[in-house]
């Protein structure tokens, strides 16, 4: 299913190099103050153009076709559309038979047994995530003012130096191939009560949006994996008041599934691109043999650095979840 949520509710629609992509949100509440103009800054942080991003270029204007009037919000489902402006459909001419590791071209033509779009990965490719960050400014929107996001790369193809990001990417690019990166979301003012027990957990609902992201492989909250190799005595949180502050935030903002008031804290990793210039010895249906293949198009060496704007989207539309109204 493509739809999402509970209290706040997503349908995405689309293909990478159909007319138009988009995104239906049910139950925003009435009277919410909402223009085009409102999602500017976020797109801008998704849209491509620094180093290491796809030289697809798109304006990515929303168009509100729906749940708006007079500049506020009415309470009936709110549509936002993206047209694709910009698409070299010729690119893809051979993936239909001959796919990328790593993509998702096997595994959709095989679900869809060859009805799949397979133009630029089609429903699977990251050109969706344009209506998540969309999503994400109305999740935004509906959260109490106190909370506010911080969110940053902390490791590029491995490097933690944010100095030495850009030569990572021009070595990667240089060697026509391409790298991993992790998102760091900071969510600071959340109230402590925002999760449901027992699978609606702010964990389950913040970590099922983080892996609809494309390339997301793994999530993690405060100290997550590192936690594992910590003894309790020092993975531990101490309350420093009656409130619930603590010491240390190794829990990431969330106990029991439940917001403790603390910043929420959480890192999603996204692998390196699939499609590389480099070639890659892999199977072609096309010829029933093991052959050389050579990716056209035009692809981010990092996936991460246009990522980070949507992994924030994914945590505050799962925050607008838990927003009773
Ligand atoms: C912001 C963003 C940009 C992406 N850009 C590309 C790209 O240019 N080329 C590509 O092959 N994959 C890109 N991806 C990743 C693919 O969409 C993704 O790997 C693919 O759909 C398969 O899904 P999976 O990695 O979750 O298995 C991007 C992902 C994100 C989040
Ligand atoms: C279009 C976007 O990114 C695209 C995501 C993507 C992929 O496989 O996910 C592959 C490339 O598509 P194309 O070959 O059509 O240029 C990227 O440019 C976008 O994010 O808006």
């Amino acid at each position: 299913m493509n739809q999402f949520g509970h209290n706040f509710r997503l349908a995405i629609w689309g293909e990478s190099h159909g007319h138009q992509i988009g995104i239906s949100l049910d139950g925003v509440p009435a009277g919410i103050p909402l223009s085009e103009e409102d999602f500017a800054e976020d797109l801008a942080r998704r849209r491509s153009g620094a180093p290491g991003t796809t030289p697809r270029r798109e304006p990515d204007v929303p168009q509100i076709v729906s749940g708006v009037y007079d500049g506020y919000t009415t309470g009936a489902p709110l549509t936002i559309e993206f047209a694709n402006t910009n698409t070299h459909s010729q690119d893809y001419s051979t993936v239909m038979r001959h796919y990328r590791p790593s993509h998702a071209d096997l595994v959709a033509y095989h679900k869809f047994a060859g009805f799949n779009d397979p133009r630029g990965g089609g429903h699977f490719s990251a050109r969706l995530t344009v209506a998540l960050v969309a999503a994400g400014v109305v999740a935004k929107k509906m959260l109490p003012a106190s909370i506010r996001f911080a969110t940053r790369l902390t490791e590029i193809g491995g490097c933690t130096d944010p100095e030495r990001f850009n030569e990572v990417l021009h070595a990667a690019a240089a060697d026509r191939d391409s790298v991993g990166g992790i998102v760091e979301c900071r969510v600071q003012g959340v109230p402590l009560g925002l999760g449901q027990p027992f699978f609606d957990s702010a964990e389950s609902m913040i970590a099922h949006l983080l892996f609809a992201v494309p390339a997301v492989k793994g999530v993690e909250f405060g100290s997550g994996f590192a936690g594992a190799r910590l003894r309790g005595s020092e993975n531990n949180d101490s309350f420093t008041d009656c409130d619930g502050t603590t010491a240390t935030n190794n829990a990431g903002g969330i106990n029991g599934g439940i917001t403790n008031g603390n910043e929420i804290v959480v890192r999603a990793a996204l692998k390196p691109t699939p499609s590389i210039g480099r070639e890659q010895i892999t199977y072609n249906l096309a010829t029933n043999r093991v052959e050389p293949l050579e990716i056209h198009g035009r692809h981010d060496v990092c996936v991460a650095l246009r990522g980070a704007v949507v992994v924030e989207a994914a945590v505050a539309i799962a925050l607008a979840n838990f927003i009773r109204q």
